[in-house]
């Protein structure tokens, strides 16, 4: 038995986050993967909502779960009603799982104005909706909606609401802060009341919206509560949900609380990435435990002391969650950012301390002009090998045209370009539906020959920033380009005061830095001797 279960409710809760929405079979994708980890409750929606909630409760059928329950969502009876002839608990009904959350009303002032009915048949409400389900054959959730508003209004009415939950026969009542303004110190207090005052085992499900949905959570594990509810990276209404990414390993580490199994902790990372992909977010980077900053060092002061102790900057290891310690070059580095890099990218051997100072001293007058090091990895190892290794770009520049041309009301580019492959005199020419595609295509074109692997790399981002607005058309860019081979992806820069000046050297070094990888790849597998492990990116 855990110590604490975990209720999730993305797909239902998560879904009413702005922006949100998942098809009904990547529901049942998601549902199969909290499963797997050993979730215990996924909520699967709300079947008297819409047809794309009931066709998963359908879908779902056709799996067999080893450790999660699904469950589905509805409110009590409308006022006035059968519970029997109720439209929202047929569906419920007719979704066919093993548990029933309902959500009931628990602020006097919310019966009064929101549902617009006596305090009297709200609790009526409440224990005949709970014991309609349960008849069905349901176990039943009760989700006390607005709880710890309604206690701090009117507590003798809100745990009448609760009693009458317990009556009707709920297997959990669940505290909810539906509008996400209480306080932890608050939520412990009433938790630890209504602990004293109702015997059937609490939940307690927050929302964010004064950034406390977990710490308020962990505040009613705490005082006792046996079911946390929340969702993947916090989706849900307004601020969100608790986000349950961040409780579990918080339960975890800090407090030796149990929920799901130990060892699907490693897979967190995996997931959050994969529940946002499915949502069609993009990845917080700061998210705490899992995001791609959780163990980003950049601060030089940090990185010296990492370099002795990784405690002495970290909470926890990475590697616990799944995710990574990276360590950026920036003009925050000390000496001991580039000694990490080295150390990660087998590269430091031999290298002088007064050497080191100096390329540190040369990539920060870079980033005062412009560059940025953090986003283009690529960019920076290729500086690294010029500086120590003696490396030289395969190819180079000797010549580029390009040509705008505005015919009939289209404008056309082209690029023209004579180069230097490997020795060798190259001239292109390609078009392109900008002047940087033109450039792209051009080059691409006249590496094809010499180097055909390049024709797995694809541009997969391409970012321009003004770097002083008030110059207006003669300002200073700067471009990221990010690269990638379906495997891997790596950044790369480029600044001056002509766009595409900036973007050539963005382009130039995410192809040489690219086929450095696959050449270095390619020494790997030649066995022991070669340069090893060139890139530690986005893999
Ligand atoms: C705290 C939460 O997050 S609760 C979950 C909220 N989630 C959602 O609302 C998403 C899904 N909702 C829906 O698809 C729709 O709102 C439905 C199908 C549930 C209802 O649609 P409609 O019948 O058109 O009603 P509408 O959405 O306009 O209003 C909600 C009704 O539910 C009633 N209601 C609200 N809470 C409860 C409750 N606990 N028990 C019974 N009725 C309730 C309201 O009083 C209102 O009734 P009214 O129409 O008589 O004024
Ligand atoms: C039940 C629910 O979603 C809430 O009270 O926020």
């Amino acid at each position: 038995m855990p110590n604490v279960e975990i209720y999730d409710t993305t797909l239902r809760d998560g879904t009413q986050g702005e922006g949100i929405s998942f098809s009904a079979k990547d529901k049942v994708k998601i549902a199969l993967k909290l499963d797997a980890l050993g979730f215990h409750y996924v909520e699967g929606g709300y079947p008297g909502s819409n047809p794309k909630d009931l066709q998963f409760f359908d879908l779902i059928k056709e799996h067999k779960l080893k450790n999660a329950r699904v469950t589905a969502f509805g409110s009590t009876r409308r006022p006035g009603v059968e519970a029997a002839g109720d439209e929202n608990l047929r569906q419920l009904v007719r979704a066919g799982t093993a548990v029933a959350t309902i959500f009931g009303k628990t602020w006097d002032f919310h019966v009064k104005y929101a549902l617009q009915t006596t305090l009297e048949e709200n609790l009526r409400m409440i224990r005949e909706t709970v014991a309609y389900l349960k008849q069905q054959g349901q176990e039943v959730f009760y989700d006390a909606e607005h709880f710890f508003d309604g206690y701090a209004a009117n507590s003798a009415y809100a745990l009448a609401t609760l009693r009458a939950a317990r009556d009707g026969g709920a297997a959990r009542i669940i505290l909810c802060d539906t509008n996400g303004g209480r306080m932890p110190d608050e939520i412990h207090r009433v938790v630890s009341d209504v602990a004293r005052e109702i015997d059937v085992p609490l939940g307690i499900h927050c929302h964010n919206d004064c950034e406390l949905a977990v710490a308020n959570s962990l505040m009613a594990v705490k005082a006792g509560v046996v079911q946390v509810q929340g969702t993947i990276n916090g989706y849900g209404e307004r601020c969100g949900n608790a986000n349950l990414i961040s409780i579990i390993p918080s339960l975890a580490f800090k407090y030796r609380v149990e929920s799901i199994p130990e060892k699907s902790l490693v897979e967190l990372t995996e997931l959050s990435r994969f529940v946002s992909e499915l949502a069609n977010m993009h990845p917080m980077s700061n998210q705490p435990y899992v995001g791609g900053s959780a163990f980003a060092h950049k601060g030089g002061v940090h990185v010296s002391a990492l370099l002795k102790n990784p405690q002495t900057y970290e909470h926890i290891e990475p590697e616990r969650v799944g995710n990574r310690r990276r360590v950026l070059i920036s003009e925050l580095s000390g000496v001991s950012n580039l000694l990490y890099k080295y150390q990660e990218l087998d590269l430091g051997l031999g290298i002088e301390k007064e050497d080191n100072k100096k390329l540190l001293q040369e990539l920060k007058e870079l980033e005062n002009q412009g560059y940025q090091f953090e986003g283009a990895e690529g960019s920076f190892e290729l500086r690294l090998r010029k500086a120590f290794h003696g490396y030289v770009e395969p190819f180079s520049l000797e010549n580029l045209k390009i040509l705008i041309e505005m015919r009939d009301g289209t404008v056309y580019s082209e690029a023209i370009i004579k180069m230097n492959v490997n020795g060798r005199v190259v001239h292109t020419a390609a078009e392109g539906n900008g002047p940087v595609n033109a450039l792209d295509n051009a080059l691409r074109k006249a590496l094809e020959e010499s180097y055909p692997q390049v024709e797995k790399m694809q541009l997969s981002d391409y970012k321009v920033r003004v770097l002083d607005e008030k110059d207006g058309t003669e300002a200073v860019v700067r471009v990221l380009v990010e690269t990638g081979d379906g495997h891997c992806a790596w950044g790369t820069v480029g600044v001056s005061s002509n766009i595409i000046e900036a973007s050539w050297q963005a382009l130039v070094d995410s192809i040489a830095y690219g086929l450095l990888r696959l050449e270095n790849q390619d020494e790997d597998e030649a066995g022991p001797g070669a340069i090893t492990g060139v890139f530690r990116g986005k893999c």
